[in-house]
């Protein structure tokens, strides 16, 4: 047992009664840390690329929409750092099988890095026809974010919006085919940790990277 039991209990609570949870220090601040030095190793080796909309991509349309750059995180050959994320989130889908029989059978992970001016608009997590994603999660790694720096995350709920400041250690889930979203414009470096359980083994899911 890596993450303390109540904040799974709490995760599977929200997620029964609002359809997303918030959890604060989902990751510790070391443990972020750790995993913002894995960031900086990929961006100097230049291993990020622009991510695309669909699985077919089209840069020139993909760029009013989104302006991120992701890098897809293959589990065996992760870094130390980063698998202690995935383990507590292999952790949280198992956890959330038994408790919410959401049938969840494996997950992906994207590093993502949001520059100054970048932003994703408005949007659901499930390509169209294809309803593999149940389960939305992001871990934020931005160690004294500030209001006034951007990159909230909009959750568009049944009443109304809900806004997120993308900070150090947050765990955010949401079911994949209910909650639309969107990433507002970043002013500085955004950095994340973004995934999705799946209804079916991932397989070599990874090398979709566009
Ligand atoms: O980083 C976020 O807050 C959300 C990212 C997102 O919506 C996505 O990658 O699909
Ligand atoms: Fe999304």
């Amino acid at each position: 047992m890596i993450i303390k039991d109540n904040s799974l209990e709490d995760i599977a609570d929200q997620l029964a009664g609002q359809d997303y949870a918030i959890t604060e220090n989902f990751l510790t601040l070391e443990e972020v840390r750790a995993i913002v030095e894995v960031f900086e190793y990929h961006r100097k080796e230049d291993n990020f690329k622009r991510a695309g909309i669909g699985k077919q991509e089209d840069f020139t349309l993909d760029k009013q929409i989104r302006g991120d750059y992701i890098k897809w995180i293959d589990p065996e050959n992760a870094f130390p750092a980063v698998k202690v994320f995935l383990g507590k989130i292999n952790e949280l889908k198992d956890y959330l099988n038994m408790t919410c029989y959401l049938g969840l059978r494996d997950y992906e992970t994207h590093f993502a890095i949001y520059p100054p001016g970048s932003f994703y608009k408005r949007h659901l997590d499930q390509f169209q026809g294809d309803g593999a994603r149940r389960i939305t999660f992001i871990c934020y790694l931005n160690e004294g974010w500030q209001p006034g720096d951007g990159g909230e995350l909009r959750m568009y709920l049944k009443d109304r919006e809900e806004d997120l400041h993308p900070t150090a250690g947050k765990l955010v889930c949401f079911r994949s085919e209910m909650i639309e979203h969107e990433v507002l414009v970043a002013h500085k470096h955004r950095y994340s940790l973004t995934g999705w359980m799946l209804n079916h083994p991932v397989g070599l899911g990874f090398i979709k990277q566009p």
